[in-house]
């Protein structure tokens, strides 16, 4: 898969292609299907397919204190989006110039013109263009006029509920890891390289690996039983806590592994952490003794839950 980041880097070579527009984010179950059915119809007019995502999000740009918190970052956006078989990803910047852009020049200058677009895939709710004023109706009469095809996308359900991005975060903000999980058709992890702590966790008895979350922030907060990919064949049981650290009076959130059984420096690793249990919210304790009696006694929860022995 090939990214091209900003449509000044698309050349001739991009031309002609099946394309789907969105943001994609956690790359769900309902992204796949429809990039499954995009797939075939690049294979049967021998196109690559296109992906047009946008960074920052929308809503990021617009309004920055309303945008959800992300499920994905860009980086683990498009390793998903490589694994579905796309191969291009347009990574839009959206700045207020794009945003800007009317409708109609968003089709002529960038579909019709720039992108030589033949099938496009998109949801019947999909609007684009300054003030929104783009919608299907608009794609299918620039459809004709330019000659290419145009579909709404069937909405991909689970239990009668359409996927969606806010379906995954409201089934994290209710701890529902299994939900998630279903609807990502993968467990939900965060992704991150790991940096340099306060170096507090080894006097406290704990070593945590620290890994900053920027927008990934708020989909999950507290103490988990986790698995760390990336470090080797086989998954790394560890205890996890997202939040503030409020007992250290930490600022910026972030998640903070602590390895069971293995001793590894991970500073500089980028890991992936999947969420495999919830164990208990974030507290602020009186004392850093209270704090390290609790983080012992989640070690013990999360070696359970791992059927792992606990040490004498
Ligand atoms: C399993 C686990 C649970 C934690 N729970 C809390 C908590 O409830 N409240 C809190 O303030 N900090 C909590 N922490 C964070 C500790 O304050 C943090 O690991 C310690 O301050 C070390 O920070 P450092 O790695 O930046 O040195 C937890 C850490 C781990 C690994
Ligand atoms: N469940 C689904 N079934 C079919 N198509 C979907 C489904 N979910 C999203 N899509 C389509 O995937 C593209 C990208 O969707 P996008 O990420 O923008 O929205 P979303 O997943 O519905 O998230 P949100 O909850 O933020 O609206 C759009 O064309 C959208 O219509």
């Amino acid at each position: 898969m090939k990214l091209i980041r900003g449509i000044h880097n698309l050349t001739p070579e991009h031309h002609g292609c099946v394309l789907t527009i969105g943001n994609f984010d956690g790359v769900h179950r309902g992204h796949q299907a429809l990039l499954n059915g995009l797939r075939e119809k690049g294979r049967e007019r021998r196109l690559p397919v296109m992906v047009m995502i946008f960074e920052p999000q929308p809503l990021e740009l617009f309004a920055a204190d309303k945008a959800p918190a992300r499920l994905t970052r860009l980086r683990e956006k498009l390793r998903y989006l490589a694994q579905c078989g796309v191969d291009y990803v347009l990574c839009v910047r959206f700045d207020r110039r794009f945003a800007a852009l009317t409708a109609q020049s968003f089709v002529s200058e960038l579909l019709v013109k720039r992108l030589g677009v033949r099938f496009l895939a998109i949801g019947d709710d999909f609007r684009f263009g300054a003030g929104r004023q783009g919608d299907f109706l608009l794609l299918q009469k620039a459809a004709r006029e330019y000659g290419f095809e145009v579909t709404s996308t069937q909405s991909f359900c689970q239990d009668g509920l359409r996927i969606s991005s806010t379906a995954v975060r409201q089934a994290l903000a209710e701890d529902n890891l299994e939900q998630a999980q279903t609807l990502l058709g993968r467990p939900f992890a965060l992704s991150g390289r790991v940096v340099h702590g306060d170096a507090l966790g080894r006097t406290i008895g704990f070593p945590t690996a620290n890994i900053p979350l920027r927008r990934q922030v708020t989909p999950v907060k507290g103490v988990y039983a986790v698995e760390v990919m990336g470090l080797g064949e086989k998954p790394v049981p560890g205890v996890a806590n997202i939040g503030t650290r409020p007992t250290v009076a930490g600022l910026r959130q972030q998640l903070e592994v602590h390895l069971l059984d293995v001793a590894m420096d991970l500073y500089g690793r980028h890991i992936d952490v999947v969420l495999r249990k919830k164990i208990r919210n974030e507290q602020r304790f009186a004392s850093l003794d209270e704090l390290k009696a609790q983080i012992a006694r989640d070690v013990i929860t999360a070696r359970d839950f791992f059927g792992l022995p606990t040490p004498a």
